[in-house]
């Protein structure tokens, strides 16, 4: 059940352009897997697309026809079977073999279980001396060995050089942790770890994020007493440290312009002793409500929710906040290691990005006080979506000046902007610029 669940998550990941962890979630559910086979379908689903073009080198490598002119259900039968073949242990050649064979014979097509069996026999044989990957093209060797896209790569190696390309790459395919940023309203981090091994969870403190726990063993965290009671939520230190940055203090009024699901909102409520004003705003009223309870769940009362789209000037908003906060909508490139399938996104889709990021931009700033905070952050790590708008928008905006801040150590004093890399900071790639108005 584990693989036919998985392989039903990259069909839907293709076809219907779904991302991979809300598809696997809906069809775990829907084929009501068991935990240990829950397991196996994501393992399957996040290790076939972190790995997919070196699949497709070595599927290629072993099959009479160019994988990508393979039926694409096939494809991923096939990548399923070469994922379990050439990193999963425990599984035995045979049984992976098998497996898709089985899959491939429910399309109900007569050669398609034949040839599966083929390749991925040979595969099977071959998988001690697997052939090299071609090194003339640099970023495309790269793009294969790592399985990013190859404009990617290419857009890297200038900002980071060869080297820290290859280990920004192979970061991209590690799991990352996950971090629970404890609610100080209501508790603290050494109690919550306290009441997280109770039930199970290991929890460390982060090494240099205050209020921060490293979890391992979690399962499903939404059924931990800890969780419902609001001793926590989950986010990463960078999407914390972007608040940390923005000096929002006790008392102030605060509007997050593009808010759910909440993750900063919760963070500046908390930061503010849930005393003061967070307007927690987003273009998709449906999202306002996951804002709404994550917020009664962390017993947080100093954010409100309202539907806006950030373009759209409110008159009745003009110079009346301590802080405005657009955490733009974006490609995401700095999330490919929780969001595996985002490097496989249509780049059209990606750069239309900057456009939009400036015009909620250019809007929002119109709501911050004489002397107030504009703070412009993504989750991504390329410079059009990042150093462009916002060095852009002060170009355009002299009313506006880059403001340093001071992050916990490592990271330190910054002189207004900066970028948090996943390889450098064990953060996600995200980007932090702080302006501030004159007064
Ligand atoms: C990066 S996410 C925000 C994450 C959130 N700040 C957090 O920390 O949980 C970007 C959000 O912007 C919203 N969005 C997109 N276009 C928008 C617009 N024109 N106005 C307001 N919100 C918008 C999306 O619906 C999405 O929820």
């Amino acid at each position: 059940m584990s693989r036919e669940t998985a392989l039903r998550v990259l069909i839907a990941c293709r076809t219907n352009g779904a991302w991979a962890d809300a598809a696997l979630q809906a069809q775990i559910k829907r084929a009501a897997l068991s935990r240990r086979d829950a397991a196996l379908c994501s393992r399957l689903v996040y290790g076939v697309l972190q790995n997919q073009l070196l699949l497709d080198f070595y599927i290629g490598t072993y099959c009479s026809q160019r994988p990508d002119h393979l039926q694409p259900p096939l494809q991923d039968i096939l990548r399923l079977g070469a994922y379990q073949i050439l990193y999963l242990e425990k599984v035995p050649d045979s049984a992976a073999v098998n497996s898709s064979v089985e899959l491939a014979k429910h399309m109900k097509r007569g050669q398609a279980a034949g040839l599966v069996n083929a390749v991925l026999r040979k595969l099977s044989q071959n998988k001690d001396r697997l052939p090299a990957i071609p090194d003339q093209d640099e970023a495309k060797y790269l793009s294969i060995r790592y399985s990013h896209p190859k404009w990617l790569v290419k857009r890297l190696l200038p900002i980071l050089g060869r080297t820290e390309t290859e280990v920004f790459l192979a970061c991209g395919n590690t799991q990352p942790p996950i971090t629970a940023q404890i609610n100080t309203c209501r508790t603290t981090a050494e109690r919550t770890a306290e009441a997280l091994a109770v039930e199970g969870v290991r929890a460390e403190a982060h090494p240099w994020m205050p209020a921060c726990l490293l979890l391992s063993g979690t399962g499903d965290l939404e059924h931990v007493e800890a969780f419902q009671s609001g001793s926590f939520y989950i986010q990463d230190p960078a999407a914390r440290l972007s608040v940390m940055a923005s000096g929002i203090k006790p008392g102030e009024r605060m509007l997050d312009v593009c808010a759910a699901p909440g993750g900063k909102s919760f963070a500046a409520a908390i930061q503010m002793g849930d005393r003061g004003t967070v307007l927690a705003c987003d273009i998709h009223q449906n999202k306002l409500k996951r804002i709404h309870d994550g917020a009664a769940r962390l017993g947080l009362q100093s954010i409100e929710t309202t539907a806006v789209d950030g373009r759209i000037f409110r008159a009745e908003w003009e110079g009346r906040f301590d802080l405005v906060l657009v955490d733009a909508p974006c490609s995401g490139l700095g999330i490919i290691r929780k969001k595996p399938d985002i490097r496989y996104k249509k780049l059209d889709s990606l750069f239309a990005m900057p456009v939009i990021q400036r015009a909620i931009l250019d809007n929002a700033a119109r709501y911050v006080r004489p002397g107030g905070t504009l703070l412009y952050s993504t989750c991504t790590i390329l410079p059009e979506e990042n150093e462009e708008v916002s060095d852009g928008f002060l170009s355009e905006h002299p009313e506006f000046l880059m403001t340093p801040f001071t992050l916990p150590e490592p990271i330190g004093t910054c002189n207004g902007r900066m970028t948090l890399w996943p390889h450098r900071h064990q953060t996600d790639g995200f980007y932090i610029c702080r302006m501030t108005r004159r007064p």
